[in-house]
């Protein structure tokens, strides 16, 4: 049985912008979600991560009404999406995983005209906005192709802009940067941080790039075979495996092979680009003091000494390993 190892559980009365409750979906005798709950305050990134088949797309469908689940509710900005559809949808803008997000046949152009249109927007709304959005992908040259002769990255890129015309409040984004090259990635990253951060949207972000992950999401809810295994601000995610350990970067020239402590056991060390790091096996004070002795006695520069922190990659894979 995995532990959930805590929930980011709302505080007080705060509004959440996103409520999901016990959330069930089955398909005949697979259950691709079961009972996941999740309550996204307003403002906050929300990275929903896990392994293939793990469910998140499925919660990313019900939350924006394209999946009726089999029980449990959601709601966004307080309209309960399977009651109040329309006004539900109106809150959300979605960038879904492996479907096709916009219509190959009209231009990316008409892409946005018509996806601003389908949610309310006058067209005197929607063109400076659409200019933006294409312009800062870079396909505003390319405004009046079709998207049918688009490459994957650019069609990606116009879905992004189309869940973004009408300048929603919740933004679910299911692998937005999946496709796109290093610069349209860091575009997209760049843009969740702002609609977070300085527009204060709710951002929920599903991905198998974890370092964007970490980079982006304030918090983490990891998912495993449809059930949140751990709900957790990332931060604290992260410091929950700090490991009890040093590295100490040293200069390598001088060569660190058979390094050896009196009374330290275990020193390992690597070295790259003329610099070496000395892997301590403890957080002992007193061995990181032997161990930065012995390296003045002999003259080695010490060029940093840190505490040994993990990757959110090697935190979720060992999250996995023990779920
Ligand atoms: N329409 C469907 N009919 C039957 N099974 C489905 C359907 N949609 C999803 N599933 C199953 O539900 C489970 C969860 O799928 P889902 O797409 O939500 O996973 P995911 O976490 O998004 O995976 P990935 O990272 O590979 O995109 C999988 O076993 C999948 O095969």
């Amino acid at each position: 049985m995995s532990e959930v190892l805590a929930t980011a559980a709302p505080q007080g009365t705060q509004l959440m912008a996103i409520e999901v409750r016990e959330l069930t979906k089955r398909y005949g005798d697979l259950t691709a979600v079961e009972g996941v709950s999740l309550d996204v305050p307003a403002g906050q990134v929300l990275g929903l991560l896990g392994p293939n088949g793990a469910g998140k797309t499925t919660t990313i469908k019900m939350m924006t009404g394209l999946v009726t689940p089999t029980s449990g509710t959601v709601s966004l900005g307080g309209y309960d999406v399977s009651r109040r559809r329309s006004q539900a949808v109106q809150q959300v803008g979605a960038v879904l995983e492996g479907s096709r997000n916009v219509y190959w046949s009209l231009s990316a152009w008409q892409n946005l005209l018509y996806f601003g249109r389908l949610k309310g927007l006058r067209k005197s709304e929607i063109r400076p906005r659409a200019e933006r959005l294409l312009r800062e992908l870079g396909l505003w040259e390319r405004r009046d192709h079709q998207v049918g002769g688009f490459s994957r990255g650019m069609a990606q890129k116009v879905a992004v802009a189309a869940a973004l015309i009408t300048d929603p409040p919740i933004v679910l984004l299911d692998e937005p940067t999946i496709g796109l090259d290093v610069e349209a990635a860091r575009t997209v990253r760049d843009w969740v941080l702002r609609l977070a951060h300085q527009e204060g949207k709710t951002v929920v972000l599903t991905t198998h790039q974890l370092a964007m992950a970490e980079e982006l999401a304030d918090r983490v809810a990891v998912i495993r075979e449809g059930r949140i295994i751990t709900d957790l601000p990332t931060r604290e995610l992260l410091d929950r495996y700090v490991e009890d350990r040093y590295d100490i970067t040293i200069d390598s020239t001088r060569g660190v092979d058979g390094l050896r402590v009196a009374g330290v056991p275990e020193l390992t060390a690597s070295s790259a680009d003329g610099q070496a790091a000395v892997h301590l096996p403890t957080a002992d004070q007193d061995v990181l003091y032997t161990v930065l002795a012995a390296l003045h006695a002999d003259s080695v520069p010490v060029l940093d000494v840190s505490r040994v922190r993990p990757s959110l990659e090697d935190v979720f894979l060992k999250l996995l390993r023990s779920a």
